[in-house]
């Protein structure tokens, strides 16, 4: 049976003749799995949605990865050609979720554009097309049709001593994959780098102070849950989290 409900912000997408409020499986069967807590999808309504309402109810949020980018706006910069795709919706959602989310101190994990949406709610910018930087890698997706070897794991990291990262993993060197052509620019003053690539990409941040668990990544732990070490204790760790909360709403209510 899972214990605790984790409320994940859907992508605007379009197929089969429709759009479609939707959030890929990986992070629905990491976050049963990994965690063991039962995931609830939120509408992106593009007119903004009550996110307390989602927030009383839930016990957890997972902000999932995304082929869209957050809109430049978001952080004060003109769009180019270079920004999108997008997905307003998402934004909106996103946004205003993490936001309440950090303020009531609810368990946040954040992925890939989960971290770039955690950095811009929080007063920071990002960074695009970040392979054509000096002396930046090439963090894109592999160009394949096998999912295994998009997700496959491809460089490494280091986890910052005594950062909440390292308190779930260790710190010093992990390995990761890399999907996204985005990082974090300026980062935001109410976050902690607790990992970084070779280059100097912010792989992972932690809230300043968060009440709760509070921890962004830019990899995809999601997709190697139940077959990577790191991964299962980046989920697990999230389901304690969720679960303390779950069991102790009174406190968790009190505490916000
Ligand atoms: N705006 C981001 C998106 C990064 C991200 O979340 N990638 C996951 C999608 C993986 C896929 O393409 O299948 C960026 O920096 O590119």
């Amino acid at each position: 049976m899972h214990s605790g409900l984790v409320a994940i912000p859907a992508d605007i997408r379009e197929f089969d003749g429709y759009s479609w409020h939707a959030a890929p499986d990986q992070y629905i069967m990491a976050a049963v799995k990994g965690s063991n807590v039962l995931p609830l999808i939120v509408p992106a309504l593009a007119d903004g949605t009550d996110v307390d309402m989602v927030l009383d109810r839930v016990d957890g949020v997972l902000i999932s990865g995304s082929r869209t980018n957050v809109h430049p706006s978001n952080y004060g910069e003109p769009e180019t050609e270079h920004h999108g795709p997008f997905d307003p919706a998402r934004d909106l959602l996103s946004i205003a979720l993490i936001r309440r989310t950090i303020e009531r101190g609810i368990p946040l994990l954040a992925i890939c554009r989960g971290i770039q949406e955690l950095n811009v709610a929080l007063g920071g910018s990002l960074a695009t097309e970040i392979q054509a930087l000096p002396g930046r890698m090439d963090h894109r997706k592999p160009q394949t049709e096998d999912r295994d070897a998009a997700f496959a794991i491809r460089h490494s990291i280091k986890v910052k001593e005594g950062s909440c990262l390292a308190s779930i993993v260790g710190h010093g060197d992990v390995n990761v994959n890399s999907l996204h052509r985005q990082a974090i620019s300026e980062l935001a003053p109410r976050l902690a780098v607790e990992a970084v690539a070779e280059d100097g990409t912010i792989e992972a941040v932690s809230v300043i102070d968060a009440k709760g668990f509070a921890i962004g990544v830019q990899w995809h732990p999601e997709y190697w849950v139940g077959n990577d070490e790191i991964s299962d204790k980046i989920f697990a760790a999230f389901g304690d989290a969720v679960r303390a909360r779950h069991a102790h709403p009174a406190a968790a209510a009190a505490a916000e």
